[in-house]
């Protein structure tokens, strides 16, 4: 019977059935139990009638009729009752009386009934009469048998029958006395226990078997729960899957209906590669191809080359997971060759790992805006005749100068341009042909600075030119400034094709130097004003400086250029001979130093005379004639012992060794003066060699190998670095001045200068001190390694005749 049909007779609130609630299991049992007991009632009372009226029929010969009477009422009323309790069990099994009630009353009926049977086996029993006795005890006998089938299912049931029913009859048969009797009390006492014991094990075996039945019942009933369970899951699964799959589809639908239909352009990008993998129409559109022409198309090779880097940069923070998006504005090449702006929104978007698999890029055409923009842009900043940069704009530049020059400690300058007599232009062929005028002055000016300076225009013929990186120094920054004003001023006589008529014009142009924040914009622009007023009076067509004195520097320096190249052909210029000593004095060889005997002036400098010779390349045609003089001399030297071994320095100037053909010039200097080269000895400057240094070795190694010795002048002024002195070829490393002039006051100096010297011994350079004045001086650089002096301790520089005569009186001090 399957344990659902069990659950149905219990009374109790039913619970699930599982083999392995072993409470769950001995409800059942019981249930189980009183069902069958109920079950086999209508038999067994059909039985026990039927047996008791045979009984009361047999022996109404033997008993009182009154006892027989009385028991068989008794025992249908028994019977009644059980038979009344057992249609309420049917009716009522499904009610709330507990399973153990109805089996309490089921065995309260078979006591009963036992009971009233038991009593019969003694009330009718016949004293005497054995066949009856007999035929009583078999009716007893059989009735047991009986029970034992109907109820051994309860084992109390079934025993308390049987005792209840046969005890009495053994009694009986033992107090009648005879023989026979008590063989069949004793026979009746066997049967007793042997059916006593068939019922127990009766009762035992149908308990095993309903056991059994009901374990297997679970069993089957937990396994079609779990299939009807599986089943639901199932259900519920592909109902899941079911609308997901609908929600997926819907969503889909849509995302590709919004795909195609928004009105930016967007497009699905493979990370890897860098191919379009899903275009929208309105991207395509957008850049003039087809959705699929694109799908062979990487994004990379659409976008402008200027805005290339920063789109990179950002497509490499974005994968690298920095920034979640990005934004920006750039230029993406269209189908036809043209570029357009677009504004750009880049988000990832991840399928499988932590890197995206896919960019996903969003375009707006800002072509519009851009162009609107940059007319706005125009309007605002840039003059719209001459296209040139306006007031504000130029405002802006000046100040941007300003900080520049500021950082990177240069001069700039202003030069404010005015047209001269443009008003008579204006004013006799009319404004057309004076905006003419403008537009090309505008274009001459820019042609002739490089882009990075400014030039724009303040209004009506008022120009202005920012021009910013000039020297450090100020006068040759003022001559750099003067030179570009200079070029304004010829540019601008250069006639100009006006309409059909040609233009002779003329430019006023006042210039303000200008090299930190000190002085507001304001003044910068209002001082460049007055000096081009200060032009204009001077007579026009010319240039003026807002400081005089700069410009009578400028003028002297123009003069001083003019008479150095008269200075050559004139032999105004003289060689100096300054020794040079070792640690015992003794002189080993001198440093030749340029000077100028000016007619008028006197002695001139080289550090004022040198920078101009540069500056003019006159350092050239100079510097060719210092080495011929050197080498003359060194020859001459030859010829004494006492001089013989003397090396000569000759300073090189950087213009002089940046001649391409340097090289040639001083192996042809050597060759012609028959000299050894071993006794010549170049001095170039840090600053010189580090300007180009592959150049520098270069030429130094060709030298070097024909015999001629490199110093590195004014050392430890530059950038000295290890690596590079290294890889030059020097014999000599001279200690600058500036360094030996605070040996004795100056910490950092004397670290510095016993660096140098530790430095050069350990390159295998040979060192000089220069500028030593002082026996502090020398006795401290002596202590320090450094053996090899020049300065005004050992002789100042001085004319060849004074030297060698200093030379045969003091050979040493
Ligand atoms: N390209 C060339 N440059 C040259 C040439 N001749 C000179 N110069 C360079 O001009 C700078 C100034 O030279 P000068 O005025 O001659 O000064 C030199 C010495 O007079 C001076 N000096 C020497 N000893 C002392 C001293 O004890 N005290 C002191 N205050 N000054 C002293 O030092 C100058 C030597 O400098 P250096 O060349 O670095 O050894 C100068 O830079 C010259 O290089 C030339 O023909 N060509």
């Amino acid at each position: 019977m399957a344990v659902r049909k069990l659950k149905a007779h219990h009374m109790t609130q039913p619970k699930p059935l599982s083999s392995s609630n072993p409470n769950l299991e001995f409800d059942a049992l019981k249930v189980e139990h009183v069902h069958l007991l109920y079950a086999n009632l209508p038999l067994s009372l059909g039985a026990n009638l039927v047996l008791a009226l045979i009984l009361v029929y047999v022996q109404r010969l033997v008993i009182d009729p009154a006892v027989l009477f009385g028991w068989f009422i008794s025992i249908s009323m028994v019977s009644l009752w059980r038979a009344v309790l057992m249609v309420r069990w049917r009716r009522n099994r499904k009610g709330d009386i507990s399973i153990l009630l109805w089996r309490f009353r089921f065995r309260g009926g078979v006591i009963a009934s036992a009971l009233v049977w038991g009593v019969g086996g003694v009330l009718l029993f016949p004293e005497g009469d054995i066949p009856h006795q007999v035929f009583l005890s078999f009716v007893l006998a059989g009735l047991s048998a009986g029970a034992v089938t109907s109820l051994s299912v309860d084992r109390l049931s079934v025993l308390s029958f049987l005792l209840l029913t046969l005890i009495p009859l053994i009694v009986r048969f033992g107090m009648e006395g005879s023989e026979i009797s008590l063989a069949m009390g004793v026979m009746t006492t066997l049967f007793l226990i042997v059916i006593s014991q068939n019922a127990s094990r009766t009762a035992l075996t149908i308990h095993e078997n309903i056991k059994l039945r009901i374990e297997a019942s679970a069993r089957e009933e937990a396994l079609q729960e779990g299939k009807i369970r599986l089943q639901q899951l199932n259900q519920n699964l592909e109902q899941l899957v079911a609308k997901r799959t609908s929600a997926l589809r819907e969503s889909e639908a849509r995302f590709r209906f919004l795909f195609e239909q928004v009105a930016v352009g967007v497009a699905q990008i493979d990370t890897m590669t860098g191919r379009f993998v899903r275009v929208n129409q309105k991207y395509a559109d957008i850049i003039g191809y087809t959705p699929t022409e694109m799908l062979v198309l990487d994004f990379q090779s659409l976008i402008h080359p200027d805005d290339l880097k920063a789109s990179l940069a950002n497509v490499e923070r974005l994968k690298a997971g920095e920034i979640r998006e990005f934004e920006m504005e750039k230029r993406l090449f269209c189908k036809n060759g043209r570029d357009i702006w677009v504004k750009l929104t880049v988000s990832p978007m991840w399928m499988r790992g932590a890197k995206p698999d896919y960019h996903i890029v969003v375009i707006q055409d800002i072509t519009g805006h851009k162009q609107a923009e940059e007319q706005v842009h125009q309007l605002a900043f840039y003059d719209s005749l001459t296209r040139l940069p306006n007031r504000r704009l130029f405002l802006d530049r000046l100040q941007q100068a300003q900080v520049h020059s500021t950082r990177h400690k240069t001069n700039c300058a202003i030069l404010f341009i005015d047209l001269d007599n443009f008003k008579t232009l204006n004013d006799t062929r009319g404004h057309d042909v004076g905006d003419l005028l403008l537009i090309e002055v505008a274009e001459r000016l820019r042609s002739s600075v490089r882009s990075s300076d400014t030039v724009a225009r303040l209004g009506g013929d008022e120009f202005v030119v920012i021009i910013e990186g000039l020297s450090e120094d100020t006068v040759p920054a003022a001559g750099q400034a003067k030179d570009i004003g200079e070029k304004f001023l010829a540019s601008i006589t250069q006639p100009f094709k006006l309409q059909e008529f040609e233009y002779h014009g003329s430019s006023s142009i006042g210039i303000r130097l200008f090299r930190d924040g000190e002085t507001s914009i304001d003044d910068l622009l209002k001082h460049a004003d007055t000096a081009m007023y200060q032009a204009k009076t001077a007579g026009r067509n010319t240039l003026c400086f807002f400081d005089p004195s700069m410009q009578i520097a400028l003028e002297m320096r123009t003069t001083m250029a003019i008479e150095l190249r008269q200075a050559i052909a004139r032999q105004q210029f003289k060689l100096h001979y300054q020794r040079q000593v070792n640690a015992e004095g003794t002189v080993v060889g001198a440093e030749v130093l340029l000077r100028w005997q000016h007619p008028e002036r006197g002695m001139i400098s080289p550090m004022v005379f040198i920078p101009i010779a540069e500056e003019t390349g006159l350092i050239v045609p100079l510097g060719k004639w210092v080495l011929q003089m050197a080498c003359a001399q060194l020859k001459q030297w030859e010829h004494d012992p006492d001089t013989r071994n003397f090396q000569l320095a000759v300073n090189i100037s950087a213009r002089q060794f940046r001649q391409l053909d340097f090289v040639d010039e001083v192996l042809e200097v050597l060759r012609k003066s028959e000299a050894d080269p071993l006794k010549l000895k170049l001095e170039l400057t840090e600053s010189l060699v580090l300007q180009d240094i592959v150049h520098s070795i270069e030429k130094m190694e060709i030298l070097c190998n024909a015999g001629i010795r490199f110093a590195l002048d004014d050392f430890g002024t530059g950038h000295s670095s290890l690596t590079y002195l290294k890889r030059l070829p020097l014999e000599q490393i001279k200690i600058d001045q500036s360094f030996v002039n605070d040996i004795a006051t100056d910490p950092s100096d004397e670290i510095i200068v016993r660096t140098i010297i530790v430095m050069s011994n350990s390159l295998g350079m040979k060192v000089i001190a220069e500028g030593v004045e002082t026996e502090d001086q020398r006795d401290f650089l002596a202590r320090n390694g450094c053996y090899t002096y020049q300065g005004y301790l050992f002789g100042r520089p001085m004319p060849i005749e004074d030297f060698q005569k200093l030379l045969s009186r003091f050979q040493k001090i």
